[in-house]
C-alpha cells in the first residue's frame, strides 16, 4: 500500500502525461474527472488503493499460480501432455496468423480447455471464499444466523469423490461428459463472480500454447 500510496503522489508531482496509460493513471484520471462533475462519486485514494491491490492479488498472483500448477500437472502426466502437444502443433499449422494467437484460434482449443479447467479443478487456486450473511436464513436444513460468516469450501467440492471420480488424478478428459451445475468453482459463482475469468482463461491457453509448440 506505501508503495502504491508513492506512486500516487509521484503522479500527481509529476503530472499524469509523464507516465504510461496504464490502470492507475485511469483511476487517478477518473477521480479528477468525477470530482468536478460529481461531488461524492469520485473514488477515494484508498479506494484506488484497494482495486490496485485487487488487481495485483486478484489478477496476476491467481493466474500465476494457476499456470505453476499446470506446468507441474503436465510435466507429471505425459500421456496428457502428448495430446495437449498433437492438438497444439496441428492449430499452428492451420492458423491463419503464424506469429500471434487470435481469438479464434483460442475458441479452437478443446483439449486445451479442457487442461486448464482441470488444473483449475485441482489447484482450487482459491480455496474458499467468504460470506455475510445479511439476514437469518436457512440452507439444506441450516440455519444461519444474520451476521455469521460463511465460507464456501471450493477445495471440499472440487475433491469430492461423489462428484469427481479419483478426485487426486490430473484428467482433462473427464470434463468431456456434461458437468453438473455448481460442482466448479475456481472461478466462484454468481454475483460476485470472477471478472478476469475470460482474461485469466485468455492467458492460460496462449501460455500452453507457447509451452508445448515452441519447448521440449
Ligand atoms: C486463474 C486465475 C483466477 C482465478 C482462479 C480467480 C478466482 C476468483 C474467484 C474464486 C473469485 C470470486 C471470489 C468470491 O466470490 O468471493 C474472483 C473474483 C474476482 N476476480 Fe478473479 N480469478 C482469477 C483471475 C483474475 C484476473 C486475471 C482478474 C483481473 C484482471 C481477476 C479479477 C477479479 C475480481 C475484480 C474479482 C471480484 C469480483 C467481485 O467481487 O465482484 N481475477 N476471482
Amino acid at each position: 500500500m506505501e508503495a502504491v500510496e508513492k506512486m500516487i503522489r509521484e503522479r500527481r508531482t509529476r503530472g499524469l502525461q509523464a507516465y504510461p496509460e496504464d490502470f492507475l493513471q485511469h483511476l487517478l484520471m477518473e477521480e479528477d474527472r468525477k470530482s468536478c462533475e460529481d461531488e461524492g462519486l469520485s473514488l477515494s485514494d484508498e479506494q484506488i488503493k484497494d482495486n490496485i491491490l485487487t488487481m495485483i492479488i486478484a489478477g496476476q498472483d491467481t493466474t500465476a499460480s494457476a499456470i505453476t500448477w499446470m506446468g507441474k500437472h503436465l510435466d507429471e502426466n505425459q500421456e496428457v501432455l502428448d495430446t495437449l502437444k498433437a492438438e497444439q502443433l496441428s492449430l499452428a499449422e492451420r492458423s491463419s496468423s503464424k506469429s500471434f494467437l487470435k481469438l479464434e484460434d483460442l475458441n479452437d482449443m478443446p483439449y486445451a480447455s479442457k487442461v486448464v479447467k482441470e488444473s483449475l479443478r485441482m489447484a482450487s487456486i482459491v480455496p474458499w471464499f467468504p460470506r455475510l450473511a445479511l439476514e437469518d436464513c436457512e440452507i439444506h436444513g441450516y440455519k444461519i444466523k444474520k451476521g455469521w460468516n460463511v465460507n464456501i469450501d471450493a477445495r471440499s467440492l472440487h475433491l469430492d469423490p461423489t462428484l469427481y471420480n479419483d478426485p487426486d488424478k490430473f484428467m482433462p478428459s473427464r470434463f468431456s461428459d456434461e458437468s453438473k451445475a455448481n460442482c466448479f468453482l475456481a472461478f466462484g459463482q454468481g454475483r460476485r463472480t470472477c471478472l478476469g475469468m475470460n482474461l485469466a482463461r485468455a492467458m492460460m491457453l496462449v501460455f500452453l500454447h507457447r509451452l508445448v509448440t515452441t519447448y521440449r
